[in-house]
């Protein structure tokens, strides 16, 4: 029998951000792995014209769930969707919702965020730091509480090169950046965002690291810990291998690259691609609230959710597999054919970029234009360009984030727990997972037939002939241009014709001797 499964069984289990890509794994798992658990209070606000009802219901029917409904009939009865708004005063919940949430939570996962690069500071600091502030001050008001769980980034520190399992304080204090926010009007708080974020890349990563001095700062004397995940990817293993759902970092691109839009990529090759998938981060999640509630270690303990260091893949390698995968499952209606180029040099990136993206969208708009149709091709091009710029940061550096208490809670595990709750990196086969997690792009983001990859293969034979025709073309004509101006060109010509000539004749007479 699981310890850990065992654990959460009665358990009243608060989770923010539980309609996120995280945390709907998280719930999945819990429901399936502890169905006699008692309840799981999720903060959700309504979104896109859905009450909070209607969102709960979709998470439940979807594809992910299939398996909880199996070994948790009464799910829907076992889940309790408050309304709240993580960036309002008292997140905007009801008394008897507080209520009710202070007297019985006993497990806190504290998932929510806004992970989005470009965000306002204020909203980012009003979503990282802030809530997760009134957070803890609500935890530190709830008397059953065993066990607050934080969810971080390994990037929070990515303005070091080796990172521990350690908090870094910050330049600033939050509590001051907070305070300051109050009084400050949006214009000149933009304004100084890019002083006070310093060297790290974007407000996301800043404010996630002010949120991890929020949590040190105010733990009190609860039990808590923080966890890191990298890239957070594609499931591995667990409900069903590839599942994933929104178009956050590899996911955008991998579309962008099957759709044949991205075909360069300023990227080190060599550098390390910490992907680590959604599954394995959930199973450190569970184990972790279940080892912070029954050991209650003295200190917060941060746990690496990381694979460089153990079972370490770069991006070319990455890529090389994510292109095989194309050329088996293609899909559908690709612009071009897919290929990746990944380079980390400037000039060739810029080249790369006007040779592979720019031309090719301005040509397709010309001919879209042509025909009488709205241009469209450019501005998505420069859509998918920004993004890959945003995480060009990401793409060109290797980090060292050492794993002490990860492993050491491995260690802690019972064999049976160590097999349903596995968070070991060191199983995870590259080549297997990235060729599931691009089937899953397809099947479960683009929501593609896989029916029609026959169709889709013979789209991209024609793309290619495009390809080979447009090439021909290109190269006639612009030949024929310098035939026309220069002298130097008129002479290689002749040469190659004459030479052509002669190997021709030799061959010839050589036929004719031989018969
Ligand atoms: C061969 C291949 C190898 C693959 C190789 C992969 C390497 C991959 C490295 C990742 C490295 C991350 C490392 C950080 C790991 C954390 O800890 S961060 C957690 C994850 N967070 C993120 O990834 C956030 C990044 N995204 C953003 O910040 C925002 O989406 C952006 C990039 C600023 C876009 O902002 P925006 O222009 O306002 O875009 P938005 O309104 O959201 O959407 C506009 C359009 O762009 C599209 N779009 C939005 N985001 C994306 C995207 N990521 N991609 C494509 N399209 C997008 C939308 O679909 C939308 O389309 P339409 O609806 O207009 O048709
Ligand atoms: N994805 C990744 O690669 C990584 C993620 N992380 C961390 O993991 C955690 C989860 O990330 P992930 O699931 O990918 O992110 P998502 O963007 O998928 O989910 C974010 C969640 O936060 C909720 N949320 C945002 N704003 C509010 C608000 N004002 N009120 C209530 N809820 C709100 C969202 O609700 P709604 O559905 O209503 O928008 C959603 O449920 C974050 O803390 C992130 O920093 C760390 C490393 C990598």
């Amino acid at each position: 029998m699981s310890m850990i499964a065992a654990f959460y069984g009665g358990k009243s289990i608060l989770i923010t951000g539980a309609t996120g890509f995280l945390g709907k794994v998280l719930m999945e798992k819990l429901f399936r792995t502890s169905p006699d658990l008692k309840v799981i209070y999720i903060l959700v606000r309504p979104k896109a014209g859905q009450t909070l009802q209607q969102r709960v219901f979709q998470i439940l029917n979807s594809k992910l769930f299939e398996k909880v409904k199996e070994v948790c009939p009464n799910v829907h009865e076992k889940i309790r969707a408050i309304y709240a708004d993580l960036s309002q005063n008292d997140f905007a919940i009801s008394k008897e919702d507080m209520q009710e949430l202070l007297s019985c939570t006993n497990i806190i996962f504290h998932c929510a965020a806004t992970v989005r690069f470009d965000d306002t500071l204020r909203h980012a600091v009003q979503l990282n730091v802030t809530a997760t502030r009134q957070l803890l001050l609500m935890a530190s008001q709830m008397p059953k509480l065993e066990a607050f769980i934080h969810i971080s980034t390994a990037y929070s520190n990515c303005n070091l090169k080796h990172i521990d399992e350690v908090i870094y304080p910050c330049p600033v204090e939050p509590k001051k950046i907070i305070d300051s926010l109050e009084w400050l009007d949006d214009a000149i708080i933009e304004e100084i965002a890019p002083k006070l974020i310093r060297d790290w890349p974007n407000i996301y990563t800043y404010t996630k690291a002010l949120g991890e001095m929020v949590v040190q700062q105010e733990s009190r004397n609860l039990n808590i810990a923080i966890i890191r995940p990298s890239i957070v990817g594609a499931t591995w293993q667990e409900p069903f291998p590839g599942w994933v759902d929104n178009i956050n970092g590899p996911n955008g691109l991998i579309i962008a690259a099957g759709k044949g839009f991205l075909r360069a990529l300023k990227a080190a090759p060599k550098a390390v691609a910490d992907l680590i998938p959604v599954d394995t981060v959930v199973n450190l999640m569970l184990a972790v609230g279940w080892y912070t509630a029954v050991h209650r270690p003295k200190s917060t303990l941060v746990y690496h959710s990381t694979s460089g260091n153990l079972n370490p893949c770069n991006w070319h390698k990455m890529g090389v597999q994510v292109l095989a995968t194309f050329e088996k499952i293609p899909l559908e209606r690709a612009f071009r054919r897919p290929y990746a180029n990944f380079t980390s040099n400037n000039f060739t990136s810029q080249y790369w970029n006007a040779v592979s993206h720019q031309a090719p969208a301005i040509i397709y708009d010309c001919y879209l234009r042509l025909t009488g149709r709205k241009p469209r091709m450019t501005k998505v091009m420069n859509q998918i360009l920004r993004t890959a710029s945003m995480l060009e940061y990401f793409l060109n550096r290797s980090w060292e984030w050492s794993t002490y208490n990860t492993e050491m809670l491995m260690s802690e595990l019972s064999p049976e727990d160590q097999r349903v709750f596995n968070f070991d990196v060191r199983q995870l086969n590259w080549l297997e997972y990235i060729e599931n997690y691009v089937l899953g792009v397809k099947k479960y983001l683009l929501k593609e037939d896989m029916a029609g990859i026959p169709e889709a293969k013979q789209h991209l034979k024609r793309l290619r002939n495009i390809h080979y025709l447009f090439n021909t073309a290109l190269f006639l004509i612009v030949w024929r241009l310098l035939i026309a101006r220069s002298q130097m060109a008129r002479n290689v010509w002749f040469f190659i014709v004459s030479f052509c000539y002669k190997f021709l004749s030799y061959f010839r007479a050589s036929s004719t001797l031989k018969v």
